[in-house]
């Protein structure tokens, strides 16, 4: 027995492990502020990713990208969230008992969407839009509805680096 081959110890854990894909999918986002990924998890299985983006089929150069101005020449109107695009993309239609990992924090109207589908757990690491109102309704929906919010501590020390004997 002692001489026997131990097993790896400094693996990720689950949740670093969801985590860091929902963070790994927020680099395709275009949004030149903030890039937001989540990733819907049964089972530990992985069945639904998103990041935050323009509906398919509108083009990322016809819209604007800008935080602030007139309404319609802002992203806000257009930008389907992290959150919703994971349950829209989800391969399984039964979304019932799930989990979420997402990085940041959901607003009020992906709330409504993880509740309505079923997801019972998020897993967030930011949130940094706490003092908003949007947030605020976020969490008085989620409360009533129990579902629960938990925050990751900051995965710093996670960097995706390609070992060069794997090429
Ligand atoms: N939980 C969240 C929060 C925000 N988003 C998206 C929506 C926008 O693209 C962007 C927020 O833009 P900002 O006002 O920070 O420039 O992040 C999301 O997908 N999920
Ligand atoms: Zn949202």
């Amino acid at each position: 027995m002692e001489n026997l081959t131990k097993k790896r110890e400094n693996y990720i854990s689950w949740d670093e492990y969801f985590m860091g894909i929902a963070i790994l999918s927020s680099k395709r986002s275009k949004d030149p502020n903030t890039q937001v990924g989540a990733c819907i998890v049964k089972d530990n299985k992985i069945i639904g990713m998103g990041y935050n983006g323009l509906p398919r089929g509108c083009s990322d150069d016809s819209f604007p990208w800008d935080k602030e101005g007139d309404f319609l020449n802002t992203k806000y109107p257009f930008i389907v969230h992290a959150e919703l695009n994971a349950i829209l993309n989800s391969i399984k239609s039964d979304l019932k008992g799930s989990k979420i990992y997402v990085g940041l924090f959901p607003c009020n109207e992906c709330a409504k969407a993880i509740i309505q589908s079923g997801i019972k757990e998020i897993f967030y690491l930011s949130d940094k839009y706490r003092d908003s109102d949007i947030f605020k309704a976020s969490k008085l929906m989620l409360d009533n509805a129990n579902v629960t919010y938990t925050q990751l501590p900051p995965m710093k020390d996670i960097v995706l680096q390609i070992d060069p004997d794997y090429i």
